[in-house]
Formats: C-alpha cells, structure tokens, sequence
C-alpha cells in the first residue's frame, strides 16, 4: 500500500498554550461571532476548550468548504487524519493544535467523533446527490452530530453541585443520542437555509427520494421553482428537523452547562421559522434570525436551563 508521509513533527518550536488558545478565540470570534457571544456564556477553562474545538472543526471544514478547497484531495485528508492522531498522542503538528492537544487531554475527549468528522468531508468530497435520508443523515452524524459528542465532556455531565444523591445519581447519564440529534437537528436546518446557494454549486443535499416523494424535480430545484410541491416538501423536512431539536431539548438537563446549549438550540431552531416566515423562499431570500430576537430567546435560554 502507498505509505504516505506522515505529518513530519515541526521544524520551528510551536507557540505557547496561551498563545494557541488565543490563535483559536481569535479564529471563533472572526467567523462564528453568535457562537463566540455564547462561548463567553461559560467559565473560563470550558470556553477555551470550545474556542479550540471551533478552530479544529472550522479548519476540517476549511478543507472541503474553504478558498483552498480545490486542491483538496482523499490525500489531503489522510494527512489531516494522521496530524489528529498526532495530536491524540500529545505531539501537536501546528500552532493551532496546540491547545487542542490541551484540551482532550484535560476534558478526556474521545478521538472518534473527531476521525467521523473527516469521513464526512471525504462524503463531500464524493458526492453531491443524497439518494435516501438515512445517506443525508448518516452525513449530517459525521459533519455536525460529531461536535455533539465531541463538546459534551466540556458542558460537563454530572459536575453539577447538587447535595442530593439521587439528583447526581440521574444526571450520570450522557445523553449522547440527543448530543448527536442536536448536530443533525442544526445541519438539516443548514442545508434547508442553504439550498438556493447549495445549487449553484451544483449540490443537492435534500434526499432526492423526498423530491421525488413531492413530485418535485432536480430541475425545478435548479431553477428554484416555488409552488405547492416545494412548499410541502419544505414543510416535511422542517418538521422532520423539528423532530431531531425535540429529542435533543430532552437531554439537556443531563449537561453542566445548560445555558449556551439552550442558546444555542433556540437561535438555530429559529431560522426554520424564518423560512416558514419567508413562505418557503430558500432561492433568494436568506433565512436568519435577527439581534433582537437572538436577545430575546436570552431569558427563555436562561429560563429553560434552570427549570427543564
Ligand atoms: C443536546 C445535548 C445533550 C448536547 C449539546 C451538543 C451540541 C452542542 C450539539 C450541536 C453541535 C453543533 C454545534 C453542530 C454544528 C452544526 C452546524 C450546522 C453549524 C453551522 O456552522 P456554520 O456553517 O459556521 O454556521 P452558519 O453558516 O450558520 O454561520
């Protein structure tokens, strides 16, 4: 078998861990700002671990999704993979690794989650059709249910000060499945917001046996038709997506650190009612949800993670 070249260990000392740290804040609140406000919602050592878990993700995107993409090759991949497997070892390859070579070692984070989120970029690198939900979802698992699994020893699973032993015996539970379901939840409403663009670059990610299911066609998509079918078929992956925030809600009350993953939920759940508000226009009006709404779903955040 063909050996490639392993990431070679660096040639010039590798930065400070406050440095690297700083590297991947900086990285965060350039491209992710919601996602930085609501890192900022969490003590310290646990923010840091989020800014270089962003980083990471944001650079494995980079890789399919980035300026540099087109010179992305299954190659490129495997020496990412290989530079990650370092990194577990505790031999960081670059400046950005060093903190997160930090921060799986202090939160114990598992390194698979981290090998299926390069399985799903290897996924975009092969294709560009869906043919069933359970492909789209398999996808959706290794792109965004893998962060799930990733931050969920950062919100912390039965840490919480509670004096009563039955109180900590419960919370013992990681919800993982609901971890996941959150992932999958926010990158179907991703792929929703995105069709219109998603198009143009010749990308489908709706299973096209759910166009067909709506008579819909590749062509109509393409030409970004909007009439009965395509409202009806929205209104069946909406729902659908609906289904996954619902099973993900149930397990927050496990976590630590309820109040960004609230926030989180809500904000994402709330570009689906702003395509509902759009009537189902995804081809030339952008769904979002604006800084006063994000402001206002604060205190319902706030609110559910205490009483839920
Ligand atoms: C529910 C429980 C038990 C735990 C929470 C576990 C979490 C936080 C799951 C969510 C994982 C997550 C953040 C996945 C990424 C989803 C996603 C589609 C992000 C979109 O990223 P960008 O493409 O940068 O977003 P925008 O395009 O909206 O800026």
């Amino acid at each position: 078998m063909l050996q490639l070249p392993r990431p070679t260990p660096p040639k010039k000392p590798l930065v400070s861990l406050s440095e690297s740290y700083e590297f991947c804040r900086h990285m965060t609140a350039e491209y992710a700002k919601t996602f930085y406000l609501g890192s900022l919602l969490l003590p310290k050592e646990k923010r840091k671990a989020i800014w270089a878990i962003y980083a990471w993700c944001r650079r494995t995107d980079e890789l399919v999704d980035g300026v540099k993409s087109e010179s992305t090759t299954p190659t490129t991949l495997e020496q990412w993979e290989q530079q990650l497997e370092l990194l577990f070892a505790g031999h960081p390859v670059d400046d950005m690794d060093v903190a997160l070579t930090d921060t799986v070692k202090n939160f114990s984070i598992d390194i698979q989650p981290f090998r299926d989120m390069i399985a799903g970029q290897r996924m975009d690198l092969d294709r560009n059709r869906y043919e069933t939900f359970e492909e789209l979802k398999l996808y959706c698992y290794r792109v965004a249910g893998t962060v799930g699994l990733i931050t969920n020893p950062v919100w912390g699973i039965g840490n919480s000060n509670s004096t009563v032993p039955w109180e900590s015996q419960q919370k013992l539970y990681e919800p993982r499945e609901e971890a996941i379901a959150l992932g999958i939840a926010m990158q179907l409403t991703n792929i929703l917001r995105d069709v219109g663009e998603d198009a143009q670059r010749g990308r489908i990610y709706l299973p096209l046996e759910d166009l067909r299911l709506f008579d819909y066609t590749e062509e109509d998509l393409m030409k970004g038709v909007i009439d009965d079918r395509w409202r009806a078929l929205m209104r069946f992956q909406i729902q659908r997506a609906r289904q996954y925030y619902h099973q993900a809600e149930k397990g927050i009350r496990y976590l630590d650190s309820r109040l960004p993953v609230w926030a989180a939920l809500m904000l994402y759940q709330g570009i689906l009612d702003a395509i509902e508000r759009n009537q189902y226009d995804v081809f030339t009006r952008r769904a979002f949800v604006s800084k006063r709404e994000k402001i206002l779903s604060l205190p319902v955040a706030w609110l559910r993670a205490q009483v839920l």
